[in-house]
């Protein structure tokens, strides 16, 4: 399997023609508490493209949750603006999908009902969205769980549900958030393969927050690294390697190329500045 395929837009997929940029322009961010302004963030400023699969590594407390909150809307930056294409990003959307390190499914609503509440939510006819919920439980492989209660779910599985649910909305951005930390290593690259397949078979923007550096340069098209608090973007590294698109994810993991990029990105964090 490749390692980092090159993204081009299909034409049976609308949303490859349709997404759009997103810019994060010169963005801070200071929190205010009662003790003191805790600065998180200090001018941000990068652009991506559709498709892209950003991924974002740093040390504990660098910002990267406060940036994946802006992305999502659910924060306002203190100074600098988030656009996608040319609507400022200011409250949540559909458009860009969440998943977060717990899955948070609803513990009274079975597999399907979990999927299908954003829709239902909106008011969204049953025939309308009823075809996608089945093709999103199908593409995370769990359509023969679908009646199931969450927890009757592996943590593996319920974190498929959790990826089926923000995909059910149809995002163009997917934002993630550590979303295979809290799984054993055997899950974890299981569903770090599904979300490559996802990826390439919608072409979604993908912002994933990570602390693994091999995760990252693994899943990654680009790869982000942070410097500590205040949070900056001290390496901006295109990840993909052309040597490698056919490879298994074992020989891309074993490889030279890999083994260089991990160390750089290791480095870059250990020393907190670019090498
Ligand atoms: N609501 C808040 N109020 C005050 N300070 C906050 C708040 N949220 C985050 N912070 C501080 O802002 C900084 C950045 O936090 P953030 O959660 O974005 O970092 P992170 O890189 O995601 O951390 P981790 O990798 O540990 O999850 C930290 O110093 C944190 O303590």
């Amino acid at each position: 399997m490749s390692m980092q395929p090159e993204v081009t837009a299909s034409a049976g997929d609308a949303h490859a023609t349709t997404a759009e940029r997103v810019a994060i322009e010169h963005v801070s961010h200071w929190y205010e508490t009662n003790a003191e302004n805790i600065q998180a963030l200090s001018d941000i400023d990068l652009r991506v493209e559709p498709g892209e699969f950003v991924c974002i590594v740093g040390a504990s407390g660098c910002g990267k949750t406060t940036l994946l909150q802006m992305l999502a809307g659910f924060l306002t930056p203190t100074e600098g603006r988030l656009t996608m294409g040319s609507e400022p990003i200011t409250q949540p959307d559909p458009v860009r999908g969440v998943v977060f390190q717990q899955p948070n499914l609803y513990p009274w609503l079975n597999v399907r009902d979990n999927v299908n509440f954003g829709p239902r939510m909106r008011n969204e006819s049953k025939g309308s969205y009823g075809p996608r919920v089945e093709q999103m439980l199908e593409l995370v492989g769990l359509a023969d769980f679908a009646e199931r209660a969450p927890y009757e779910l592996s943590g593996g599985m319920q974190q498929r549900a959790a990826i089926a649910r923000a995909l059910v909305n149809e995002p163009d951005v997917l934002l993630m958030d550590e979303p295979f930390g809290a799984l054993d290593a055997l899950t974890r690259e299981r569903l770090q393969e599904e979300l490559l397949a996802i990826w390439r078979q919608t072409r979604k923007t993908v912002f994933f927050i990570t602390h693994s550096v091999e995760e990252a340069v693994y899943l990654g098209t680009r790869v982000l690294v942070m410097s500590p608090r205040p949070g900056r973007v001290v390496l901006d590294r295109d990840v993909r390697v052309p040597a490698l698109r056919d490879a298994s994810p074992q020989e891309v993991r074993a490889s030279k190329e890999f083994a260089e990029l991990r160390e750089e990105i290791a480095l870059t964090i250990y020393r907190g500045s670019d090498v």
